[in-house]
């Protein structure tokens, strides 16, 4: 049996103000299981308990009922949070430190001996791409590389469970895909990823399994490629063939023959994000225009 590394049962959080009176249920009876080595997505719009279920597994919010536990512990142990890694939505690192002064800092807490948080910064600067960066202030950097070096502060402690909080916010689409293959990557690695993110084409992408929230009640999980399975309809993928009048009435008999209703008949579209990154990178390596306006045959 796999092993588990997040489990919920019940596990509610209601805001009180400061008189102890109910502003807010955020979660309500969340049961959950994460296991390791899964791509898990957390869903749902604005103010809809994803932060407040994630703060509650790092111990740093109390239940109001139910309990979490993360590889086996309580969430309020806040030990366990040594083999965790955090990116949060907004940035909170020290903007006057560069990214080895950040690495080290972070280091630092986790008590990691000097020798071995030397080498993993060295390799986690690398890893982020900021190596012709890392004497900069961070200050100084962009939101897509505040986003590298905070992904790489939630990597110094080498954790098995790495919690994302919309970790492709603010990237461009080169970004966005090293954040994507990095994650693919951390799972290759064994490590378990518990995701938040409203870029609903990138948690597709990454996801093995996905919960959606709504007002802090749990409104749909399981496995993302079936839950995006249209079952009312059949696809068929071929190649060697050129779109033709006799091919398409063929397809059309034979589909009718079993009781169904040719709909769709044509070449599958790519991704956006493959058109792009493809653009991308022909351009650099042929730079200069590349475009070319139809010409007045094509137009027809
Ligand atoms: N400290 C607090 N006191 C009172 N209500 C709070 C507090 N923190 C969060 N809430 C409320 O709890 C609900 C859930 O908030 P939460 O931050 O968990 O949502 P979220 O799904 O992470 O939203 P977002 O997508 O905007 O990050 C919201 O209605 C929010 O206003």
């Amino acid at each position: 049996m796999a092993e588990i590394v997040v489990e919920t049962r019940g596990l509610t959080k209601v805001y009180r103000d400061f008189w102890g009176r109910k502003k807010k249920t955020a979660l309500n009876a969340l049961d959950l299981t994460i296991e390791k080595g899964e791509i898990f997505g957390l869903l749902g719009p604005n103010g809809s308990g994803k932060t407040t279920t994630i703060k509650l597994l790092l111990g740093l919010l109390f239940p109001s009922g139910g309990d979490a536990f993360v590889f086996g512990q309580p969430a309020a142990k806040v030990e366990k949070n040594e083999k965790i890694g955090y990116l949060p939505e907004e940035s909170y690192l020290y903007r006057f430190l560069n990214a080895e002064e950040t690495l080290d800092f972070y280091g630092r807490l986790f008590d990691i001996p000097s020798a071995v948080r030397e080498k993993r910064a060295a390799e986690l600067i690398d890893t982020v791409g900021l190596s012709n960066d890392k004497k900069r202030v961070l200050r100084e950097y962009s939101k897509g590389m505040r986003q590298r070096i905070g992904l790489a502060q939630a990597l110094i402690n080498d954790p098995d469970l790495v919690i994302l909080d919309e970790p492709t916010s603010g990237l461009d689409p080169l970004g966005t895909r090293w954040m994507k293959d990095l994650i693919l990557d951390l799972k290759k690695k064994g490590k378990t990823i518990l995701m938040c993110s409203h870029r609903l084409d990138d948690v597709q992408d990454v996801c093995d399994r996905i919960a959606i929230l709504y007002g802090g009640d749990l409104q749909e999980l399981g496995q993302v490629n079936k839950l995006v399975e249209d079952q009312k309809r059949l696809e068929i993928r071929a190649t060697g063939l050129q779109l033709n009048d006799g091919l398409k009435h063929d397809l059309a008999a034979v589909i009718e023959k079993h009781g169904g209703k040719l709909e769709a008949f044509g070449h599958p579209t790519t991704t956006l994000e493959d058109l792009f990154l493809r653009i991308v990178d022909e351009s650099k390596a042929r730079p200069g225009r590349r475009y070319l306006p139809p010409t007045e045959e094509a137009k027809k």
